[in-house]
């Protein structure tokens, strides 16, 4: 029986079900696709081969994600089949950190569309506009409004890429199956005049509105999206800082949702924290924290570490006395007029200062974050001192791409006699000194989101809560062997992706059963039932 009602070019369109050269002899034959297809037949291996050809012949990572992106809209297995079967070559092309080239220039380079994009113009139409997707059974948007994409600021929908890529993750990491996933760009406006000027720029030309409306479009947004999919679980991400923050709040206990800004960074920096603590054999409780950057990311790791320490028996009030923060301004502390609620909370008694060095030095944290989207500003005084007042100073720059890293592994290495526990954002090469080799970790979201959505796909819980990204972080961390640690490596290999992965969503499910949240019935083994429903990029049979 045939299960495809789609014959010859139609289906050959269809990135779905094409196969390309892949077709059998008896589809080929009973699809009308005799003739429109070269006569040999090759298999996936075979097709994967050719696209490894094509790959080294392109002559830059943006060359690369321009070809994966559009194999991408003509043949998902195969696209897939290539990201599965090299993780760690392929997540830096699709993702951050070429990811980020790729939004810059989207523009420019745009060729097919894919995902949705809502303006604000049709508020009142979310609803009808979502049925034009072709998928009813959508459990997952992921949602920006390119308002903070990246360290690279406002872009408006050139932000797209970033929706396209963070659900190409959750295939690629945690086998989601693709045809769930929903990427969407909505679009309010761009304060970015220079590309609102750009001829070839693809979103709306006028700056964004005031707070209460960007409020009432995401309302109407979310009524919408639960609407016409119900159940689906929206996934917020690169939005404008406070609007991150002020959404989550609005959101998190309304409907099903999480901004991995904020709960996905703050839960791969506590799996990264985690593991340095079983190298160094310390507490958690016993660290001080210092971040530069005071924007989603780095109040919602500190608000994550707070509850982190809560669980780990510190009051509220001793957690947050060893948490400071800086932003652009200089030292949030209780003087300050300007700062917002939530940098409110971290504000401390303390000398007003502009200077990370004089901050690092009055303070004297042991773990250094950087969340700042400035390049650089983990100076070498500042490595120095970081190591001068600990034997292992834990320094995390996570800011991306690449050249917005707080400081690179070589300066950190460097400056502290290689004794830095190193952790950024992008994944950097290895760093030789003094005759011994370094492996920089990469404290990336990606360890934590794809994971914790496939436990959400499996278990369909109401609520996402920051409870459940503490489990992922602790199953990530517990996925690190003696022999990565003793290499001084943070997190899982990436070469095993899907594997750790998995074993976090198993995680997560059963920590989802525990709490009640779950519902759907707890099966007897959570592992073979997750394993059941995970996406295998292989051709069907479509004669089946
Ligand atoms: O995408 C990444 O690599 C990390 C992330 O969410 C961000 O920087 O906004
Ligand atoms: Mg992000």
């Amino acid at each position: 029986m045939k299960h495809v009602k789609l014959k010859g070019a139609e289906l050959l369109n269809n990135p779905k079900y094409n196969k390309d050269t892949a077709f059998s002899a008896a589809e080929r034959e009973a699809f009308g696709l005799e003739g429109l297809v070269p006569p040999a037949i090759d298999t996936l291996e075979r097709q994967l081969e050719r696209v490894g050809h094509h790959l080294d012949a392109k002559s830059s990572d943006l060359e690369q994600y321009i070809y994966l992106m559009s194999l991408a809209g003509r043949n998902e297995t195969l696209f897939y089949k290539t990201l599965m079967s090299d993780p760690a070559r392929f997540v830096p092309i699709v993702y951050d950190p070429t990811v980020a080239y790729a939004c810059l220039a989207f523009g420019h380079i745009f060729r097919h569309s894919s995902g949705m994009y809502l303006t604000r113009d049709m508020k009142e139409r979310y609803l009808e506009v979502f049925r034009n997707w072709p998928v009813k059974d959508v459990r997952f948007i992921c949602v920006s409004t390119g308002g903070r994409i990246l360290g690279l600021g406002d872009i408006g929908a050139n932000g797209m890429g970033i929706p396209i890529g963070k659900l190409q993750l959750y295939t690629a990491c945690a086998a989601v199956p693709p045809e769930s996933l929903l990427p969407v760009l909505l679009d309010i406006g761009t304060t970015n005049a220079p590309l609102r000027a750009d001829p070839l720029y693809l979103g709306l030309r006028q700056p964004p509105p005031e707070d209460d409306e960007v409020d009432a479009i995401a309302d109407a947004f979310v009524a919408a999206a639960n609407e016409a999919f119900p159940g689906v679980c929206i996934h917020f991400e690169d939005w404008k800082g406070v609007d991150a923050m002020r959404l989550l709040d609005r959101y998190r206990d309304k409907i099903l949702c999480y901004n991995d800004d904020i709960q996905g960074t703050a839960s791969v920096v506590i799996a990264g924290l985690t593991t340095a603590m079983q190298i160094k054999r310390e507490k958690l409780t016993d660290q001080r924290f210092l971040f530069l950057g005071a924007g989603s990311a780095g109040l919602g790791i500190s608000n994550m570490i707070v509850s982190a320490l809560v669980q780990q028996g510190l009051s509220e009030e001793e957690a947050r006395e060893r948490i400071w923060l800086m932003d652009s301004k200089g030292l949030i502390e209780s003087g300050r007029q300007d700062i917002n609620r939530w940098k409110r909370r971290f504000a401390h008694e303390a000398k007003a200062s502009t200077s990370l060095l004089e901050v690092v030095k009055t303070f004297k944290p042991s773990v250094l974050i950087g969340v700042s989207t400035c390049g650089g500003l983990f100076t070498d005084e500042v490595i120095k001192e970081m190591a001068r007042i600990n034997q292992q100073p834990i320094i995390f720059p996570l800011s991306n791409p690449t050249e917005r890293a707080e400081c690179t592994p070589e300066a950190a290495y460097t400056h502290s006699g290689g004794r830095a526990l190193y952790a950024a954002g992008v994944q950097f090469p290895d760093v030789e000194l003094h005759g011994k080799r370094f492996h920089p970790s990469q404290a990336n979201n990606f360890y934590i989101f794809p994971a914790v959505s496939l436990a959400v796909y499996a278990t369909r819980p109401q609520r996402i809560t920051d409870a459940m990204f503490i489990a992922a972080a602790a199953a990530t961390a517990d996925q690190v062997d003696q022999a990565s640690r003793d290499k001084g490596m943070l997190y899982p290999l990436q070469a095993n992706i899907l594997e750790t992965e998995v074993t976090t969503a198993v995680r997560v499910a059963e920590f989802i059963f525990e709490q009640g949240q779950a519902s759907v019935e707890r099966p007897v083994d959570i592992r073979a039932w997750i394993e059941g429903m995970l996406y295998s990029p292989e051709y069907r049979n479509l004669l089946d």
